[in-house]
């Protein structure tokens, strides 16, 4: 038995002669839960589709929980919980009702009790009784967690499954997914533009353009980016914006609340940019980067323009 949860090699789609993901290669080890992020249009929904068995490839090889998604996709759908980016339910019904539905789809046998046992894990008990539409963005992620994982499932492809959710939904979301991958030993791959939740997984990928173009830890990914990053601080910092932008060496420049972050790959460059930026009012200082200066570098590198146009 292969000890990933999902091994695939060359994966490629093309829509009508577009090519919208390219020679991917991904080995996600059991247990881990693992964060899948890039600009929008970059190829995450088509490859997670692809993994899902629910999109058959252009070219590429591979399995997912052993099995081949190109030849077994009924096996891997029994098998995995995927929550799409607008995940439906029936907004007339209650939260009871939904899972009811769902396990039945999935022709559960005990129906009660185990939409019981999912609306304890899920601490959905007070709203069981609500109706669906009534739910908050973050009760409705619950549920939608919920109805994704009653089977039991040994993997979970969440597409945004957070977007539009607020902090501390996001928070209770994200604790849920370690305490189950944890309990049940699943694997996750979960797609985000939250940084804060790209911290949160053992790993993170990165797409862009249709390719995986970086993987590792958030530390990794950091060190990675080659980035030199000055902090700067004083009254007046944010009328340097202009200037730095078109300073030579700096690669980017982004708000912090009051300060600046200054990036870029060349260090002799930018340090002397700063230094002929230098006044008595601010004061410079280098700063380790953080994920988001590592990932607006890696898009720009990427040339992501065009992407985001596409
Ligand atoms: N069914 C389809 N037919 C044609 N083009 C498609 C189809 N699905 C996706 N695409 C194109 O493939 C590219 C990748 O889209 P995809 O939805 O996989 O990106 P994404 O990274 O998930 O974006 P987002 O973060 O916005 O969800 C885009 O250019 C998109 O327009």
């Amino acid at each position: 038995m292969s000890e990933f949860a999902i091994d695939v090699h060359g994966l490629r789609k093309e829509f009508g002669g577009k090519i919208a993901v390219e020679n991917v290669d991904l080995q996600l080890p059991k247990g881990e839960v693992w964060g899948f992020l890039g600009p929008n249009g970059s190829g995450k929904t088509t490859t997670i589709r692809m993994l899902s068995g629910l999109l058959s490839p252009t070219a590429g090889t591979g399995t997912a929980l052993g099995y081949d998604i190109l030849t077994e996709s009924e096996e891997i759908k029994a098998r995995m919980g995927y929550m799409t980016q607008k995940f439906s339910f029936w907004t007339d019904l209650t939260v009871r009702e939904n899972l009811e539905f769902v396990a039945r789809l999935h022709l559960i046998d005990d129906v009660a009790s185990v939409v019981s046992a999912t609306i304890r894990t899920l601490d959905l008990q007070d709203r069981q009784d609500q109706l669906a539409g009534t739910l908050s963005g973050g009760w409705q992620q619950r549920l939608a967690l919920a109805a994704v994982t009653m089977h039991g499932p040994d993997l979970l492809l969440l597409d945004e499954p957070t977007s539009g959710v607020d902090p501390l939904a996001r928070r209770d979301f994200w604790d849920q997914i370690h305490r189950m991958t944890e309990e049940r030993n699943m694997t996750a791959l979960v797609s985000t533009h939250y940084m804060d939740e790209a911290e949160r997984c053992d790993q993170v990928v990165y797409m862009s353009r249709g390719r995986l173009v970086a993987k590792g830890t958030v530390a990794e990914m950091i060190a990675n980016s080659g980035l030199v990053t000055f902090r700067a601080d004083g009254p007046g910092v944010r009328k340097l914006m202009a200037a730095l932008k078109r300073a030579s060496g700096v690669e980017h420049v982004a708000y912090f609340g009051a300060a600046l972050h200054v990036s870029g790959t060349d260090r002799s460059l930018i340090e002397r940019t700063i230094g002929e930026l230098r006044s008595q009012n601010i004061e410079w200082r280098e700063v380790v980067p953080n994920l988001e200066d590592a990932f607006i570098a890696l898009t720009q590198k990427a040339g992501v323009a065009g992407e985001r146009s596409a």
